[in-house]
């Protein structure tokens, strides 16, 4: 089998694990529910595996995964990469010092937050998000990466809403990953 066919079962399969849910949490909205690619032992090694192979020669020092969505493949993505784990959290959850930065999301507003010392100047951040809609939770995460001296150098997501071109919001140059565009 080449890597085209790999590729196009990998797509079947994520496709296959993970649902719509309409009108969900509003009117209007299509959700997409990843819950069975994580109940499916088989397809959350695979997306782990997978998310993980275009950052693996890298060098990543740290993966920033968004609260809460983010923190479920977030953390075996870094351990893949033998990077450290930092959560980018909701606000007031931190308990130490925190920067934050404002947003808006597909549906309402949100405010982000991450630790002041979740890493030192210079660091090679990848963020990752289960999926990307507006962009804007991600640009949020860059803003705040950024601010406290690291360098965003990749993009993970599992799901990216092409119509609504987050990826327009996002450090301009860096390689973004999207497993499946919907
Ligand atoms: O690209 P955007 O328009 O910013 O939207 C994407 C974000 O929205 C969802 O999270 P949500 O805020 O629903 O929180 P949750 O992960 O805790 O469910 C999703 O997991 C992303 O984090
Ligand atoms: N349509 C959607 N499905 C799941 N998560 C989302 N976050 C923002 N928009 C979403």
């Amino acid at each position: 089998m080449g890597m085209d066919q790999v590729k196009q079962q990998i797509i079947a399969l994520l496709k296959e694990n993970i649902r719509n849910i309409p009108d969900f949490p509003q009117p209007g909205i299509q959700f997409k529910d990843i819950t069975p690619l994580l109940q499916n032992p088989d397809t959350l090694e695979l997306t782990s595996r997978v998310l993980a192979r275009p950052f693996r020669k890298k060098n990543i020092d740290y993966v920033v995964g968004l609260e809460s969505r983010g923190f479920l493949f977030g953390t075996n993505l870094a351990q893949d990469l033998h990077a450290g784990f930092i959560p980018i959290r909701k606000p007031g959850k931190l308990p130490a010092e925190t920067l934050s930065a404002t947003y808006a999301l597909e549906y309402g507003n949100d405010t982000v937050e991450i630790h002041k010392d979740a890493f030192s100047e210079g660091a090679r951040v990848l963020v990752h998000d289960d999926l990307i809609a507006t962009g804007g939770s991600a640009a949020a995460a860059t803003e705040l990466v950024e601010e406290l001296g690291g360098k965003v150098v990749g993009y993970s997501f599992i799901i990216a809403l092409e119509t609504l071109r987050g990826t327009d919001l996002l450090a301009p140059g860096v390689p973004v990953k999207v497993l499946l565009s919907l």
